[in-house]
């Protein structure tokens, strides 16, 4: 579904991204997984379209979409999140919704809004103002919902589960693996947390220094030494 071949990316002197190159199945869920400043969200920025690679390929589907703007790879399946919600907070979280679905899939489709409501617990609140009073979970549930909303085949999810507590966490992660298989969509997430990336996905990829360091079942990839180091700064811990 989705194929990295050796893709570079430069800021100027500072190389965020080198030679990154894998690949992962249609439905799998995948964790992208580094230590801060590793070049996880560049990655997400490359294959969505934000910044333009140096160097290297992005296959989805079999097809190169490294030159295509970013509302064409939308419309082709790619969706993604952001570490910080975005919403529009001048608009409801339905007129949010229906922005992004015209954005991503072209046309607005209500059933399908109400069923995104549904399967993300947003329909109380679905003809509230997105800046009020929406919680930093709600507005998580928000900024999946908006992905959901584009009608992706993959989904870049950026930190989504961060910075909430453990029950919270658990709800959301049963939420992603709904989704997964409901819309039949693979899902690529940025996560800190090991437990995390051990109970939601059956790869992950580590990135260091813009390298992918280590790439397989997360009990493989944690128990390798060089991400042991990247985590901790000592091989042994
Ligand atoms: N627009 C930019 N201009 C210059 N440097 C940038 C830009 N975006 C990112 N960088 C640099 O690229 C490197 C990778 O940053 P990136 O945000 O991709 O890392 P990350 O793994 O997502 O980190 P975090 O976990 O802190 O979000 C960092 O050194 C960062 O300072």
């Amino acid at each position: 579904m989705l194929k990295l071949e050796n893709v570079t990316v430069r800021f100027g002197g500072l190389v965020a991204l080198k030679d990154v190159s894998f690949r992962m199945g249609p439905g799998e869920i995948l964790g992208l997984v580094g230590p801060n400043g590793a070049g996880k969200t560049t990655l997400f920025n490359a294959i969505s379209g934000l910044v333009r690679p140096r160097g290297g390929r992005i296959l989805f589907e079999e097809q190169d979409i490294g030159r295509l703007p970013l509302h064409q790879r939308a419309r082709r399946g790619l969706g993604r999140t952001f570490q910080i919600p975005q919403p529009m907070h001048q608009l409801t979280v339905r007129e949010n919704l229906v922005v992004a679905q015209v954005f991503g899939a072209g046309r607005a489709d209500a059933a399908r809004l109400d069923e995104i409501l549904e399967v993300m617990d947003l329909k109380s609140q679905a003809d509230r103002d997105a800046a009020s009073g929406l919680a930093l979970q709600e507005l998580k549930r928000l900024e999946v919902a908006k992905a959901l909303a584009t009608n992706p085949k993959l989904l870049l999810l950026d930190e989504v589960l961060a910075g909430l507590e453990s029950q919270a966490k658990r709800h959301f992660m049963l939420k992603l693996k709904e989704l997964q298989a409901r819309f039949k969509i693979g899902i690529v997430i940025v996560e800190h947390d090991i437990e995390t990336i051990s109970n939601l996905c059956s790869r992950a990829v580590v990135l260091n220094f813009g390298q992918v360091i280590a790439d397989g079942t997360p009990s493989e990839v944690f128990r390798n030494p060089a991400v042991v180091e990247s985590y901790t700064g000592t091989a042994h811990a």
